[in-house]
């Protein structure tokens, strides 16, 4: 399956559409930002009218006290508009937070929705670039831009309706300036567009950069490559660098032209508004009002330009947020079926392949209640992919999978984890105390209080292990484990799967790091497991396998019964390989 996120094919309004789901809880508040946006609108559309309609009337006649009632109701509409305004801006702060807020919970969960698959596809950093920096785009367009962009829009309308009604010939004139940029603006759109994706997508690629020489920076330094990191960062810096530039003259190229547009539109009223007043046609009034109106035209035409960057960059960013949101995991629960296999795990004609690379070919086995399986086989032979297959990290291309004899993949989540119990070969912890990291996922014992965890954990023979540690269960953790050896960790891996009680248990080589007086340990830990849990070892160390019930080879897309230790053996010593 294919799950390479794609980017910056979604058109604005497409986008906007896809957005409407989330603005749909925020139904209540926007309706009222709305309200307080067309009040301030229509108090700022009114007020030349009075002023047209005092000159033409109260000023021409001489009438004073009309001039004061028309400077009274000016005063108390700009006040009316000066509220709207205080509250507008007020409320869709707390819009943009609120938007930002469940959109990041959104893509969070979305992530965890996704099957191990699509993480190897896409880079860690790049996605923690989308949680935080993408979804911050959409946050500064709620909170600044968008009641900004529909209060200038409606604004503008309003403005070329009166434009319009006063005059049409006039109107039409004064209007054709911003005819001609609008014009422009959506010609050179697309192209604006694909520079603020760039700009983004290098953003990404920037955070993945830095998680990965962080991630391994041990390596970097032992094989002394600082320098090499150091040239690679630059140079991906630099690109952002010169992406981000691109993008931002691409969005700013347009204010001069909207400035330009309302001084041709000035000069044209001022003469053909002259020539119509010489012809009877047009009142000193109205001419008066026609400049306010016309700059209550081309002022918000310059802000939606000021705005539009914003607008263009969280498009880009929705972009890269839907194309998350819109992944499905091709690992769907399956309805349930009637059992019909054999033992408690059974491979039928599975086949499996990473792209086009074939790692297991129609292979077949079946593992019984209880005993304990070894797999072996040399490097890259398929033994972490067929135990991966198993936990249900990855279905298969074809053939099926069963556990309990049932697809494996009619079990629910919770129920399939709580049966199989896999320690990886690198053992993964997350920051916190030993206490939190061994009942991860543990819904039963994180009831239990400190005394019956202990005791639990004494009968299980687990408490030496954790008496190693020298805080015992309130040892710290990180998630790179820096103060542990990665035996340590293991050891820590062992007793969070131990805990989990399952009835099919793998080791994936599990006991590498680990010496061999604690793996002695570890082994008669596993002999007092219940006697219904079947165990899978995975292991290079020939030691480990000596114990089992039965030894499988893994190698060349196939598994065979090796049938005895000496066997398997002699099939790995053979040289059958493929690494
Ligand atoms: N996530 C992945 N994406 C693509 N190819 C992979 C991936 N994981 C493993 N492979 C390939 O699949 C093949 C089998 O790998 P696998 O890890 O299952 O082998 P293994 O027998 O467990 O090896 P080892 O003994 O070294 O752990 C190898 O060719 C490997 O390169």
């Amino acid at each position: 399956m294919n799950y390479q996120l794609k980017t910056g094919a979604t058109r604005p309004f497409a986008a906007l559409k896809k957005l409407m789901p989330i603005i749909k809880g925020e139904r209540k508040i926007l309706s009222v930002a709305f309200v307080a946006l067309i009040a301030n609108t229509l108090t700022s559309l009114i007020v030349p009218i009075i002023i047209a309609h005092t000159i033409n009337t109260s000023i021409i006649g001489k009438d004073y006290s009309g001039v004061l009632r028309a400077s009274i109701w000016i005063f108390a509409l700009y006040l009316v508009g000066f509220i709207a305004s205080y509250f507008q801006t007020r409320w869709m702060g707390a819009v943009g937070q609120h938007i930002l807020f469940s959109l990041r919970n959104q893509l969070f969960s979305k992530l965890q929705s996704l099957p191990v698959a699509f993480f190897s596809q896409n880079k860690a950093g790049d996605l923690i670039s989308r949680i935080n920096n993408d979804t911050d785009k959409l946050n500064q367009f709620f909170s600044q831009g968008l009641l900004q962009f529909v209060g200038n829009l409606f604004m503008m309308i309003g403005a070329a309706v009166f434009i319009l009604a006063v005059n049409i010939k006039l109107g039409l004139a004064a209007l054709a300036p911003a005819a001609v940029v609008l014009i422009l603006t959506k010609l050179l759109s697309p192209w604006i567009k694909k520079r603020n994706a760039a700009s983004l997508q290098s953003v990404g690629g920037m955070s993945a950069e830095i998680q990965e020489s962080l991630d391994n920076f041990k390596v970097v330094v032992a094989f002394n490559r600082r320098d090499y990191f150091n040239k690679r960062f630059a140079a991906i810096n630099n690109q952002n660098y010169r992406r981000a530039v691109s993008a931002g003259i691409a969005n700013n190229i347009f204010i001069p032209s909207y400035g330009l547009a309302g001084n041709v539109a000035q000069i044209i009223v001022l003469f053909f508004g002259i020539f119509l007043l010489t012809q009877g046609e047009f009142t000193i009034g109205f001419m008066i009002s026609y400049f306010v109106y016309l700059s209550r035209f081309y002022d918000p035409m310059r802000q939606i330009a000021g705005i539009w960057p914003i607008f263009q960059v969280a498009m880009a960013g929705w972009d890269r947020i839907a194309a998350v949101l819109a992944m499905e995991s091709d690992m769907p629960v399956m309805e349930e079926q009637p059992a019909n296999g054999k033992g408690l795990l059974e491979f039928r004609e599975v086949s499996f392949k990473y792209g086009e690379n074939e790692v297991l070919h129609k292979v077949n086995f079946t593992l019984e209640r209880g005993k304990t399986y070894a797999f072996v086989g040399p490097t890259g032979g398929g033994k972490t992919t067929t135990a991966s297959l198993i936990a249900r990290l990855y279905d298969p291309v074809s053939g099926q999978v069963l556990l309990d004899g049932k697809d494996i993949r009619t079990y629910k989540t919770e129920e399939r984890t709580q049966k199989i119990g896999f320690i990886l070969q690198e053992p993964f912890l997350f920051t916190g105390t030993l206490y939190e990291n061994i009942l991860y996922g543990n819904d039963t014992y994180r009831q239990y209080s400190a005394e019956q965890l202990n005791e639990v954990l004494q009968q299980k023979g687990l408490l030496h292990i954790l008496e190693r540690f020298d805080k015992g269960l309130q040892t710290p953790v990180t998630s790179k484990g820096e103060s542990m050896s990665l035996g340590q960790r293991q050891l820590i891996a062992f007793v969070r799967a131990l805990l989990r009680e399952p009835e099919l248990l793998i080791l994936d080589e599990a006991t590498a790091n680990i010496d061999t007086v604690t793996e002695q340990l570890l082994g008669e830990i596993l002999a007092k497991l219940p006697a219904q849990t079947t165990q899978i070892i995975i292991a290079h160390r020939l030691n480990t396998i000596e114990k089992s019930d039965e030894i499988f080879f893994v190698n060349a897309g196939q598994i065979i019964q090796a049938g005895s230790f000496d066997h398997a053996i002699r099939l790995l010593m053979e040289g059958k390989r493929v690494s």
